[in-house]
C-alpha cells in the first residue's frame, strides 16, 4: 500500500485490533541455533529434548550405611542385633565389584552403587561395625530393613525416553541441571532478534549531553533499547538519522536487523519521511491507529518480510506504540510469549478515568491504597507520566472509560 499522509492528516485509523492481527500472521517465530547449556538459560527450546539415558543409570545409596538384602535383617532389633559379615565398601564413582550374599554387608556412602545381590540399605545410625583389626570384620544390625528401603531405583529421577523439556519452554536454571544429568552439552533455541533503532529528528543530541537552544537530548532510543532488551532482543543498534529522505531511505534500506524501530517522523509533518520511504522501499501495512497516544504509529514490512515500526517521537507515544505493536512482535520473533509481560493487579477505581468511544486509550495510572487514580496529563511528551505512574489501564475501543467504584486490571510498570 503506498500512499503519502503528509500534511493531510489521516483520513482513517486502523483498530489495534486489525494492527495486532496483521503483525500476528506475517511476523513468525525465527529460527534456530545450538548453544551450550551454560549459555542457555532463559532461551526458549525450539525442539522437545528426550532423555537418552534414565537418571541415575544404576541403583544408588540414599543413605550413608551398609548395603544389604533386607531379608537378611528382619527380626533385628537393638535388644537382637543381627550379624552380617562385611565384605567391602562402595563409593561414589568406585563401585564394590563383587556381588552381596545372603548374610553379607558392603559399607556404602550416599550416591554410591548399590552392589549386586544387595537390595536395601541400613542406615548407619542403626549398625555397629566390629573394629577394623578383627580378622573378619562382622557388621550388626539393630533395626530391619525391607527390600527397597533408601536404594534409589534406576530412572528414579527420569527414565530414558522421558520428555526433560518441552519445545517451546523458557530454560530455567533448574531445566539445564537436568539436561546436563542426560548427558546433554548443548540445545537448540530460538534465535534472538536483533534490532536496529533509527532514531530521526535534527533536533536531538545523544544520551550524555546536555539539552541547549532548540536541541534536546534523545529520551526514546533508551527506552526502545531497554524495551527490547526486556522482550529477548540479542543485540540492539542506535542510529541518529539526518531529517532527510535519502538518509532515512539508506538507513532503512540498510539495516541488517530483524526488526526496524524508527523513533519520530511517523507524523504527517513535511519532515516525516519514515513512512513515505518504507512505503518506497517495502510496504506499509498500517500507518495511524485508534489509539491515544501514538495514534500516529504505524508499521510495515521491507520486500524479505523484516518488519518496520514507525514508532512517533513524543517519548509517551514511543513508549505506548512499541508495547502495543513492537514487543509482541519482537517476544514473537524470540519464541517468547506475545502477551504483555507486566505483572497484573486488579484493583477498584478511585477517580473516573475518561476515555473515548472509537479508539483505544493507554491511561497512566497510579495506585493509592488499592485504588486507581489517573494521572491528569496534557500529552505524549510528558515522559515524566510514565515515571510517576505505578502502570497503565488499558481502556479498550469500545468502552467510554470506567467510573469510580469499577474493577479494573492495572499493567504495572515495575
Ligand atoms: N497535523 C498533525 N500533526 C500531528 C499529528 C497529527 O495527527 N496531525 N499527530 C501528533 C502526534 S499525536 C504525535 S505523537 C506527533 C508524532 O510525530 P512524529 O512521529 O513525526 O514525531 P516528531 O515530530 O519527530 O517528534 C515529536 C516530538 O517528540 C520529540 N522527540 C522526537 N524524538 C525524540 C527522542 N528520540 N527523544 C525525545 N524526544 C523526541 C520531538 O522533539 C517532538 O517534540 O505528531 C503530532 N503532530
Ligand atoms: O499520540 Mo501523539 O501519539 O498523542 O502524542
Amino acid at each position: 500500500m503506498r500512499r503519502d499522509v503528509r500534511m493531510r492528516g489521516f483520513r482513517e485509523r486502523t483498530s489495534v485490533e486489525a494492527a495486532l492481527a496483521i503483525l500476528e500472521a506475517r511476523v513468525g517465530r525465527l529460527g534456530d541455533e545450538r548453544v551450550p547449556l551454560v549459555e542457555a538459560c532463559g532461551r526458549v527450546a525450539s525442539e522437545e529434548v528426550t532423555a537418552s539415558v534414565s537418571v541415575p543409570h544404576f541403583a544408588r545409596a540414599a543413605m550413608d550405611g551398609y548395603a544389604l538384602r533386607g531379608e537378611a535383617t528382619f527380626g533385628a532389633t537393638a535388644f537382637a542385633p543381627v550379624a552380617l559379615q562385611l565384605v567391602g565398601a562402595s563409593w561414589p564413582g568406585r563401585p564394590f565389584g563383587g556381588a552381596v550374599g545372603a548374610r553379607e554387608a558392603v559399607r556404602i556412602t550416599t550416591g554410591a552403587p548399590v552392589p549386586e545381590g544387595a537390595d536395601a540399605v541400613l542406615m548407619a545410625e542403626y549398625a555397629d561395625e566390629e573394629p577394623s583389626n578383627a580378622a573378619r570384620p562382622r557388621v550388626w544390625a539393630r533395626e530391619a530393613v525391607p527390600p527397597g528401603k533408601h536404594v534409589a531405583q534406576v530412572g528414579e529421577d527420569l527414565l530414558a525416553g522421558a520428555a526433560v523439556v518441552a519445545a517451546g519452554r523458557k530454560l530455567r536454571p533448574q531445566d539445564l541441571g537436568v539436561l546436563a544429568s542426560t548427558g546433554v552439552g548443548s540445545v537448540r533455541v530460538i534465535r534472538r532478534p536483533s534490532v536496529h533503532i533509527l532514531v530521526t529528528g535534527d533536533e536531538l543530541l545523544p544520551p550524555g549531553s546536555i539539552p541547549e537552544g532548540a536541541r534536546i537530548v534523545d529520551a526514546n532510543s533508551l527506552v526502545l533499547g531497554a524495551l527490547a532488551r526486556r522482550d529477548g532482543a540479542a543485540e540492539v543498534t542506535v542510529t541518529y538519522v539526518a531529517d532527510r529522505r535519502e538518509a532515512v531511505r539508506a538507513a532503512m534500506g540498510g539495516a541488517p536487523e530483524d526488526v526496524v524501530l524508527v523513533s519520530g517522523g511517523s507524523s504527517v509533518g513535511p519532515e516525516d519521511h519514515a513512512p513515505l520511504v518504507l512505503a518506497e522501499i517495502g510496504e506499509v501495512a498500517v500507518h495511524g491507529v485508534a489509539v491515544r497516544p501514538s495514534s500516529p504509529a504505524g508499521f510495515g514490512f521491507l520486500p524479505d518480510g523484516r518488519a518496520v515500526f514507525l514508532l512517533p517521537g513524543n517519548p509517551v507515544s514511543c513508549l505506548c506504540a512499541y508495547e502495543l505493536f513492537a514487543g509482541p512482535s519482537i517476544r514473537g520473533l524470540g519464541g517468547l510469549p506475545r502477551a504483555w509481560p507486566h505483572r497484573r493487579r486488579r484493583c477498584t477505581v478511585g477517580r473516573r478515568i475518561v476515555s473515548e468511544i472509537g479508539r483505544m486509550d493507554y491511561v497512566r495510572v497510579r495506585i493509592e491504597e488499592e485504588r486507581v487514580i489517573p494521572l491528569m496529563t496534557s500529552g505524549a511528551s510528558i515522559l515524566t507520566s510514565t515515571t510517576r505512574a505505578d502502570g497503565v489501564v488499558l481502556v479498550p475501543a469500545d468502552e467510554e472509560g470506567y467510573g469510580e467504584g469499577a474493577e479494573v486490571e492495572v499493567l504495572l510498570y515495575d
